[in-house]
Order: structure tokens, then C-alpha cells, then sequence
């Protein structure tokens, strides 16, 4: 056991709370196991936090960023060893996890850019004197992970809120400390002041401390909807913090006039079972129009399904998915597929538990068509259901019946009909021809409705990462050229 788990003021401390572990759920190995943090730990982060963030803030943005490259660097140097972390702690396969270093990398140059673009200074000459438009971090701030992306999404806020120049409490997923543990390691290793970015490990009991902490200034969420939702109540009547949720969603893919079947079926593919259904962007229903052309795509998505590799992550021959988060996670699946069929779904491709002591499960399919009141869930993993179509607008309609809002598609070679479906649809990403996964850092990143609180990540990490502050300003206090009627010098 690593006792010391909890980073505060630049010290790696033992948690004085629960026990909990994380477990490599494609072999079932405990890989670690740690302490959580208590309230008074809780405290203790904030408080140095809270010190250390007018001097982070004082030192400058080219030396904040200077500190920032480094951490890049230093996830280059060490990427074999973080990409095995991230794929023994959360199953995903060894080429998908070095994707993630690689996003993590990346992330850096963009937020630089996105923060000089979206909250750099501007200047405008007035008749007398000068306006200006400058950005100010909002100051302390938690940063909560969800266990899917263990390292990019945490990452994702808190690059940008340390470039603005907040100092950050970060509450990564109780699933996948490791992973957080050894890039906090990074951070410390690329210079960071003591304070500035303090790792507090536990499960909800420590996120439940952190959120209602008085002394913290924002939190910026990446996890479920409930979780989400839950953060938001208990934010409600606090205008004075800021809250930025990144929640889940049930997304929507579309087909109609497509003449690459195989190309379709690829995109469809990616979209639904890339990481084993673990991600918020994968698409959870396709609607396929009730045909020849319906049918022809759907019995080769059929056949390529059966066909997708599924093994522990270092398999030697790299599998498409690894397993999912855990037995938990795969057993839900398995119950979601048997009440769709009890409600009347017909299972095409089954989804099927592999060894019953790991969470390696097979991708699966079921239509759904006939199913009435479809349960507006996101069932996180790779079940992909389907519907059958004869109107285009009666598919964008049940497309967009969902409280969730964040990914949609349209794979079609009819320019014309994307148009269409672009104005029609309601998400925050919306992609033509393109997989509905793999969201770019250089765009906003963010979901309506139930996906989201209009607080876009990605490139607009930077908006909520900073407030905006107009000055007028004068060298020397002057008496104006106009006086204003009614007054006498
Ligand atoms: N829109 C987006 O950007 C993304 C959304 N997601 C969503 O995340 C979900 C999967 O991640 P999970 O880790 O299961 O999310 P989760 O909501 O269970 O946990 C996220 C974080 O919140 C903490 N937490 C949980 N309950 C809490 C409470 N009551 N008070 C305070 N903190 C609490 C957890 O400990 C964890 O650190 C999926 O629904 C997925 O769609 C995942 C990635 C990206
Ligand atoms: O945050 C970013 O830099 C871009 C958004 C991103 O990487 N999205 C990924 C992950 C989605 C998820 O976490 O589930 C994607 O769209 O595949």
C-alpha cells in the first residue's frame, strides 16, 4: 500500500480517511490502494491553495507557461509509462492510452493559444485615456475528473486555469488515482510552486467536502449527468462561484444516401464502440433508414461488429477495445441489454461478458424500433441500439428527443440534406461524414441540455478559467475637455 497519496503544499501525505483501491479491471489485480483524504485534509489543501495563488497568479503568464511546457515535455519523456498506467487502470488498449498521452501533450500549445485568443488583453484608444479588456483568475479552484479519460479530461481544466493563473484542488475519479497520482508527480517534477496544484484522492464523501467548501472560488466538473446535477443544486444560490459541467449524453447518428457502405460502417463503428462505449461523444443510437440501403449497412455493421477485437490491453496483437471500467460497469451493460429486450428490443449482435471476473465485454447491437418510451439513458458502454426510419424529419425528431445534448451525426452524401439536419439538430458537436468520437482540443467542447451548464471546455476552456475586467485608465487624473452641464470650474 502507497500510504502517501494525498499531494498538499508540495508534500506527499498519508490520507486519514477510508480505505480504497483501484483495480486493473482486465486482469483483476489490485494496483493500488490509498487513504482518502478527510475534511480536515480537505481543508488543509484549500488553505494552501488559497496561499499560494496571488503569488501563481503575480508570476507572470511567460512563466507560468514556461512551467506548463515543461509538464509537456516531461509527459513526452514518460509516456510508455503513463500510457501502461492508464491502460492497467482503466482497461482501455495500450495504443488508445498513448492517444490520450498524445491529447495531454497537445493540450498545452492549445491552451496557450486559446487563452491569448479568448482572454489575452485588448486595448482601444479613447479621447482621453485608454480602455482596456483584461482577464483575472477567479482563484481557487477544484477541478473533478471522471474515470474515462483519467488524464486528458482533468487536464483539459486544469492547464488552462493555471495559465490564467488559478491554483486548483484537484478530486480526480476514486477509479483511477494512479493515473493522477503520477502526473501530479509530473507536475511537481516541471516546477510548480507549492500550492498551486494540490491532488486531494478520495471517493464521494471527499468530492461531497470539496464542493461545499466556502473557501473554494469555482469547481470544473467532467462526469455523469447525476453527479452533475447533483454539483449544480447544490451551487444554486452561489452566483458568486463559478460552475463548468461537462456531463454525459445520448447521441444520435444519422444515415441516409450514403455510397461507401464499408466507410459508413467504419464511422459507425468508431463512433459507438471506440473505448468500449466510454466515451460521453459515443453515438448511442443510429437510425437507419427502412430499406434496401438500411438494410445493406446494417447487415455489414453487423458482420464488422462480430468481427471486433476485444482483449486485455498488452495483448501482443492489439485489440480494438479493451475492457471496460470494471465488472460493475460491464455487468450493467449486460442488464441494460436484457431490460431493452424485455421492453422489446431484438438483440442483432450480443454482448457478452468474456470471463465473468474481469470486464472484458464484447461490443453488441439491438434494435429498438418497436421499443415505445424509449428510456432516455446514457448507457455508458458498447451497446449500440438501433432504429429503423422511413421519414428524414421524423429521425431528426426522435434524434433530438433526449434531455441530453452533445454529440450528433450525419453520414450522408447529400450536401444538401447536412444543411438540413444541421439546423434541425440539437448538440453542441455536430459532424458530417465523420465520426462522432475524437473531438478536437482546438474546438469548443461542450453539450446543451442535460450534457452540460453552457460552459464549452476544450478551446473555451479558457472563458471559464478567467473573468473579464474593463478599465479606462489616465496616466495622470486630468479635468475632462467637456464639462458636463451644470457644473462650474
Ligand atoms: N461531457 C464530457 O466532457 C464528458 C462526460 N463524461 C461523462 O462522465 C461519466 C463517466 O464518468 P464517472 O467517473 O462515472 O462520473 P461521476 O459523475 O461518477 O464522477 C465524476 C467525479 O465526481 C465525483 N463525484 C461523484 N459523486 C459526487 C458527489 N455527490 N459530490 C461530489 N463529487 C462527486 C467522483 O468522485 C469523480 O471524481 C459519463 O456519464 C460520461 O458521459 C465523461 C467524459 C467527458
Ligand atoms: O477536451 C478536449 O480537449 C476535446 C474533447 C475530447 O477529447 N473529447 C473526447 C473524449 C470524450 C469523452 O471524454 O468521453 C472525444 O470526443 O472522443
Amino acid at each position: 500500500m502507497n500510504n502517501a497519496v494525498q499531494f498538499i503544499n508540495n508534500q506527499w501525505l498519508e490520507g486519514k480517511g477510508d480505505t480504497f483501491s483501484s483495480i486493473d479491471p482486465a486482469k483483476n489485480q489490485q494496483i493500488w490502494q490509498g487513504q482518502s483524504a478527510t475534511a480536515e485534509q480537505v481543508n488543509q489543501a484549500i488553505a494552501a491553495a488559497r496561499q499560494a495563488q496571488y503569488d501563481w497568479a503575480g508570476l507572470g503568464f511567460a512563466e507560468r507557461v514556461a512551467i506548463i511546457k515543461k509538464f509537456a515535455e516531461l509527459l513526452a519523456s514518460n509516456k510508455e509509462h503513463l500510457a501502461l498506467t492508464i491502460a492497467q487502470e482503466t482497461g482501455k488498449a495500450l495504443w488508445e492510452s498513448r492517444t490520450e498521452i498524445g491529447a495531454m501533450i497537445g493540450k498545452a500549445d492549445i491552451s496557450i493559444r486559446a487563452y491569448q485568443e479568448r482572454t489575452g488583453d485588448k486595448e482601444n484608444a479613447m479621447p482621453q485615456g485608454r480602455a482596456f479588456i483584461r482577464h483575472k483568475p477567479h482563484g481557487v479552484v477544484a477541478v473533478f475528473g471522471p474515470y474515462n479519460f483519467p488524464g486528458h479530461l482533468p487536464n483539459g481544466h486544469i492547464v488552462p486555469a493555471l495559465l490564467a493563473g488559478n491554483t486548483i484542488i484537484f478530486k480526480p475519479s476514486e477509479l483511477t488515482p494512479k493515473v493522477a497520482e503520477e502526473t501530479v508527480k509530473l507536475w511537481q517534477q516541471a516546477g510548480l510552486p507549492a500550492g498551486v496544484l494540490n491532488l486531494v484522492q478520495g471517493e464521494v464523501a471527499t468530492g461531497k467536502a470539496i464542493a461545499a467548501h466556502n473557501d473554494i472560488d469555482g469547481l470544473f466538473f467532467t462526469g455523469s449527468s447525476r453527479t452533475g446535477h447533483y454539483l449544480h443544486q447544490q451551487f444554486a444560490g452561489r452566483p458568486d462561484k463559478i460552475l463548468a459541467l461537462e456531463m454525459g449524453g445520448n447521441n444520435p447518428l444519422i444515415v441516409q444516401d450514403v455510397s461507401n457502405v464499408e466507410a459508413a460502417v467504419h464511422d459507425i463503428v468508431q463512433s459507438a464502440f471506440i473505448s468500449s462505449g466510454q466515451r460521453c461523444t459515443c453515438a448511442r443510437k443510429l437510425f437507419l433508414p427502412a430499406d434496401a440501403s438500411g438494410d445493406a449497412i446494417l447487415q455489414r455493421l453487423i458482420a464488422v461488429t462480430r468481427n471486433i477485437k476485444v482483449d486485455v490491453y498488452d495483448a501482443a496483437e492489439q485489440p480494438f477495445m479493451g475492457s471496460m471500467i470494471s465488472v460493475a460497469a460491464a455487468k450493467g451493460m449486460l442488464a441494460v441489454q436484457q431490460e431493452l429486450t424485455e421492453l422489446g428490443g431484438k438483440v442483432l449482435v450480443e454482448m457478452q461478458h468474456l470471463n465473468v471476473d474481469t470486464a472484458l465485454i464484447t461490443p453488441g447491437i439491438i434494435e429498438c424500433t418497436d421499443i415505445n418510451n424509449f428510456p432516455d439513458d446514457e448507457h455508458f458502454g458498447p451497446l449500440l441500439k438501433v432504429f429503423r426510419y422511413t421519414d428524414i424529419d421524423q429521425a431528426i425528431d426522435a434524434a433530438n428527443n433526449t434531455s441530453f445534448g452533445l454529440s450528433a451525426g450525419l453520414l450522408s452524401d447529400n450536401a444538401a440534406l447536412y444543411q438540413h439536419f444541421f439546423r434541425r439538430i440539437r448538440a453542441g458537436i455536430v459532424n458530417w461524414n465523420r465520426p462522432i468520437t475524437g473531438a478536437s482540443s482546438a474546438a469548443p467542447f461542450g453539450g446543451i441540455g442535460a450534457s452540460g451548464n453552457h460552459r464549452a471546455s476544450a478551446y473555451y476552456a479558457a472563458d471559464y478559467c478567467a473573468y473579464p475586467v474593463a478599465s479606462v485608465e489616465l496616466e495622470q487624473v486630468l479635468m475632462p475637455e467637456h464639462l458636463s452641464p451644470g457644473l462650474t470650474f
